[in-house]
């Protein structure tokens, strides 16, 4: 369902190949993990598929429909993405007032809006939160927020950039859980980039090892741990698996 092919990127002002020849292959209702250090090349990618960043040369094919200038916006439509940082909610306003906004700029209407709100409340246990103002809530619940307010229109693939930043343990096992509810319950494919190896081996089915802009390895999340996937790949976190 999701496609990239010699992906190549090299940023104006870098000396470092952000993307080096990038290939990879997503299936439908899959969750990987894009897994690599600081730098390694991780949002870089995330974003060319996004159509937020444009590639040098690439092949991004989604659902069927190959990224160009003339297909770009139709992706991006089809694309739930929740990036790193504190962009993708309107602190200021209410957790439903941000759901109608995203909502409707994804050209939904109210009652489908309402509609998708109740549909993923449960999974991504906001239902409590719909009139708390965003800049109340715990990093946590920003992060489920967020993401709830990514599934308003009907999407494929959806995007997570480093979704495990600053959660305390129980945040994360809500979102670990939330995330393969939503592959379970709605057939959703997940793409998750991070340097959070604790995180990913939990929640993935499959692993994509990023380093200098090169995929260094694929492997599926089967029986090895957090440890020796970061003694092999180099890659550290201050968690310890529980
Ligand atoms: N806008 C930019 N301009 C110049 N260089 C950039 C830009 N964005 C990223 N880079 C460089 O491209 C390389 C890959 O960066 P990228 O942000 O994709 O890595 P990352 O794996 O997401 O890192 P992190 O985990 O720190 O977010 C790095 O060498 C980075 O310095």
């Amino acid at each position: 369902m999701l496609t990239v092919k010699n992906l190549y990127k090299k940023y104006n002002k870098s000396k470092a190949i952000a993307s080096n020849n990038i290939s990879m292959d997503i299936n439908k209702g899959e969750i990987v993990g894009l897994l690599g250090p600081n730098g390694a090349g991780k949002t870089t990618l995330l974003k060319i598929i996004c159509g937020l960043t444009i590639p040098d040369s690439s092949e991004v094919i989604i659902s069927n429909i190959k990224m160009e200038d003339k297909t770009r916006l139709k992706i991006m439509e089809k694309i739930g993405v929740v990036l790193e940082g504190n962009k993708n909610l309107y602190w200021a306003i209410s957790v439903l007032d941000n759901y109608y906004y995203f909502g409707s700029i994804k050209g939904k209407t109210m009652g489908e809006i309402k509609k998708n709100i109740e549909k993923y409340e449960d999974i991504l246990k906001t239902k409590e939160l719909l009139i708390r103002k965003v800049n109340t809530l715990s990093m946590g619940q920003k992060q489920r927020v967020a993401i709830t307010a990514s599934l308003l229109h009907e999407l494929e693939p959806l995007i997570l950039d480093e979704p495990s930043n600053g959660l305390d343990i129980e945040s994360r096992i809500l979102l670990t859980n939330a995330i393969k509810t939503l592959r379970e319950e709605m057939k959703i494919t997940v793409l998750i980039a991070s340097h959070d190896t604790d995180f990913l081996r939990k929640t993935v089915d499959r692993f994509i090892i990023i380093n200098n802009g090169n995929i260094v390895d694929e492997f599926e999340n089967t029986n090895i741990t957090a440890e020796d996937i970061e003694n092999k790949y180099k890659i550290h976190t201050n968690l310890k698996e529980v």
